[in-house]
């Protein structure tokens, strides 16, 4: 499968194009706009989310409830374009009129870097497409690969570790029951008083002007054994979800099981020995390489971490130089979030649901999704009497 996105943060709409998806997938619009409207929650959000109401449209690649095997087109409106329709004009417009040229980039965003390589001197045209805006359809994207990872009893879910200083203690709770209480939590975290903690935090930060970061972890269960690869790089499930993990805008880190706490253990504390279940099929003890050894998944759940730094555009002014004066200035802003770790841990599990459901068409390939069920049926038996 494959997916491209387009769209500015101001402009018309958010549009991507997904090829690859099996025919005669049953796709739930509600489903899709579920997942949309989680994006969008989250305590430490800014006035723009007051704004948006994000529904996605479908115009390509689905009839009667079910995919047909195109492409599938899926939009997202931005509803803030109506106030932004001469500024975002494709047209061109007379210099007077655009009253929103970028001469002053902001310290941690993409606009000095964008505007040198594209040679931008309204460092709008850079902002535009790097703004986080466009993980409003990636989480769409991500919808439609649920749906498909859901044919498959593959259950995908996500949660806030930390915001700033406040760490939540480890809650051991079923998939079920963590889907339950992050929906409930206003900074999806499953620790009850960390949250708490989370949302003073947010608010102090808030009032100074600044703003937060955080960790959040994703959680797959019911996968096969032997998604992604060993043999070629490019080909390894654990490094595909690092890259996706880190596309997401101001997503700094990546861990995988305890990723980064092996550095302090003893092999013997690491490793996950190899036991055969109740059932008499092979599995580990334990799960610290998070379900993946080799590239492939190993059958256990996927435990997939990302560190998120904080928003870079602060209301407590950071220096900077303007391009066409080259003296130095304070950046000043109208509006931002202070903290959105919450809605990013959504959009990590649209990331990590879309590498999932790729890697499953590659093993499970088929054109329509009874093909790949009777793909799946055969190699489970094959798993198995092994
Ligand atoms: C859900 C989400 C919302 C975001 N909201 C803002 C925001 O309101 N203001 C801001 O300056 N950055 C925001 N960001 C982060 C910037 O888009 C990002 O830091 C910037 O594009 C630079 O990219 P980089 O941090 O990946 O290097 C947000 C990121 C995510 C994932
Ligand atoms: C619009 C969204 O996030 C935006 C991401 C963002 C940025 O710089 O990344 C900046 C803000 O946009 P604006 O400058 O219009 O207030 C956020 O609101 C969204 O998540 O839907």
């Amino acid at each position: 499968m494959r997916y491209l996105t387009a769209g500015e943060s101001h402009g018309p709409q958010l549009t991507a194009i997904i090829e690859g998806v099996p025919s005669n997938l049953p796709l739930s619009i509600e489903k899709i706009n579920e997942q949309l409207l989680r994006r969008m929650k989250g305590h430490g959000r800014g006035r723009r989310m007051q704004i948006e109401k994000d529904q996605v449209k479908i115009v390509a690649g689905v009839r009667h409830g079910k995919t047909t095997g195109a492409p599938i087109c899926l939009v997202v409106e931005n509803k803030d374009w109506t106030h932004w329709q001469t500024i975002m004009s494709p047209e061109p417009v007379d210099e007077g009129e655009d009253k929103r040229r970028v001469s002053r980039p902001r310290p941690g965003h993409a606009d000095l870097n964008g505007a040198l390589k594209y040679n931008q001197r309204d460092m709008r045209n850079i902002l535009e497409r790097s703004s986080a805006r466009e993980t409003a359809i990636r989480v769409a994207v991500g919808a439609v690969a649920r749906q498909l990872l859901e044919q498959f009893d593959i259950t995908v879910a996500g949660h806030v570790l930390r915001i700033g200083e406040v760490q939540a203690k480890p809650v051991d709770v079923s998939l079920e029951e963590m889907i339950r209480i992050t929906e409930e939590s206003p900074v999806r975290c499953l620790d009850a008083d960390a949250a708490k903690r989370m949302m003073d935090l947010i608010d102090k930060a808030k009032a100074d002007g600044d703003s937060l970061g955080g960790v959040v972890e994703v959680r797959a269960e019911g996968l096969p054994v032997g998604l992604g690869s060993h043999v070629q790089w490019d080909r390894k499930l654990d490094g595909r979800l690092a890259q996706a993990i880190m596309s997401i805008q101001a997503f700094k880190g990546v861990e995988i099981g305890i990723g980064f706490e092996a550095a302090a253990r003893p092999g013997s504390q690491v490793h996950d020995e190899i036991i055969l279940d109740e059932q008499g099929n092979y599995s580990r003890k334990t799960n610290r390489a998070g379900g993946l050894e080799g590239g492939m998944t190993t059958g256990m759940p996927v435990v997939v971490r990302g560190v998120m730094k904080p928003i870079p555009t602060l209301y407590k002014p950071l220096n900077s130089i303007d391009i066409d004066t080259k003296e130095p200035f304070a950046a000043s802003i109208e509006r931002s979030d202070s903290c959105a770790v919450p809605a990013a841990s959504v959009v990590a599990e649209a990331v990590v649901c879309w590498t999932l459901a790729d890697a499953l068409c590659e093993k499970f390939a088929g054109d329509s999704l009874e093909e790949m069920k009777a793909n799946y049926d055969k190699y489970n038996r094959h798993v198995e009497e092994f």
